[in-house]
């Protein structure tokens, strides 16, 4: 079976023009977006895209989806060159951009599926019952015949998966799917992905800035720094390699002084002492241990673990920047 990506040493320039001074009034600057990217992605995996602003990561799907030509260096995808067989290729991929529409602004919602479907020259045997599907999995069913333009952002983003899954695609690339949706909305899109992917086997590959996505979504993860994968593997590997912490924020049932806990260091102590934040490295202990340690010397009433977040994972696999104070 082809892999369902194959990417090898891509590249992507491009040309920026600039007001300059004198003779050379306008000057011509050239940005390399991606820099001899590799990368191979099998039938049913699932992959997170990371990385700073700026890094190539959007430039890379849109490479993967044939919107933009390669520089230099290679890009298959379901086996076909994306942009000598852009056609063909979009019967069998689904593509979202959270910051971008592929729906018809002006028309009910269900008129965008009616023309997806004619699009992909799905018969009415085959997109209805899908549709049905995909409206009981989303929740369409409440704004159907709404003008996609009078949509909140949650709204428009579960019609916007289900136009990229109508036509049940064998990969779903995804551009900052849960950019601007509350937690609720998060979760529910996250929740239904997993399960699309859990029963048709379908692949995934995701740019986020959020770290939810990656941890609920994705078993993969690749880190792109100046258009170079500068990590592929697992999150539990990742969070090693950088060293992230995780945070344990405990609430008191007295107020009291700062704790001091072997293995944990205590990052900030708020509301007179009633709640205190402890920072821990998972290779070196656990919330439980930290957790007990708290407890023998203060009573607990509530408490909570932040997972770090990509922001901190960057910062500290790019070492720059020491880890930001909670
Ligand atoms: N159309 C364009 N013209 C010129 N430069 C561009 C264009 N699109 C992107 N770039 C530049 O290419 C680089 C990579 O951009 P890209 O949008 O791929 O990054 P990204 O990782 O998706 O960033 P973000 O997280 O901010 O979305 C950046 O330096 C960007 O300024």
């Amino acid at each position: 079976m082809n892999p369902a990506l194959e990417v090898t040493d891509l590249v992507r320039e491009y040309v920026v023009r600039e007001k300059g001074e004198g003779r050379f009034r306008r000057r011509r600057r050239v940005v390399r977006a991606v820099d001899g990217l590799s990368l191979r992605v099998e039938p049913g995996e699932a992959v997170g895209l990371i990385g700073a602003n700026g890094a190539g990561k959007s430039t890379t799907v849109k490479l993967l989806t044939g919107i933009l030509v390669p520089t230099a260096g290679t890009v298959r995808t379901c086996g076909l060159d994306p942009v000598a067989r852009r056609r063909d290729l979009a019967r069998r991929i689904g593509v979202v951009f959270g910051q971008r529409s592929q729906l018809w602004w002006d028309l009910p919602l269900a008129e965008s599926f009616r023309l997806l479907a004619a699009i992909h020259r799905l018969p009415a045997a085959v997109w209805r019952p899908r549709l049905d599907e995909l409206d009981a999995r989303l929740d369409l069913g409440g704004f159907l015949t709404t003008p996609v333009r009078q949509l909140s952002l949650g709204q428009r983003m579960r019609g916007e998966v289900a136009a990229a899954l109508l036509h049940s695609p064998e990969l779903l690339l995804l551009d900052e799917p849960t950019i601007g949706l509350d937690v609720v909305s998060s979760e529910r899109l996250r929740r239904f992905l997993r399960a699309e992917r859990a029963e048709r086997g379908t692949t995934l590959l995701l740019t986020t800035h959020d770290m939810g996505d990656v941890e609920r979504l994705c078993e993969r993860v690749l880190v792109v720094e100046a258009g170079r994968a500068a990590y592929d593997g697992d999150l539990p590997g990742l969070v090693r390699r950088v060293g992230a912490r995780r945070v344990l924020v405990v609430d008191l049932r007295e107020p009291g002084p700062a704790l001091s806990v072997p293995g944990a260091e205590l990052l900030g102590v708020e509301a007179d002492g009633l709640r205190q934040r402890f920072a821990f490295s998972p290779e070196e202990t656990t919330a439980a241990a930290v957790l007990a340690e708290v407890s023998r010397r203060a009573g607990v009433r509530d408490l909570s673990v932040e997972e770090p977040g990509i922001a901190d994972v960057l910062r500290q696999l790019h070492g720059d920047v020491p880890p930001a104070p909670r």
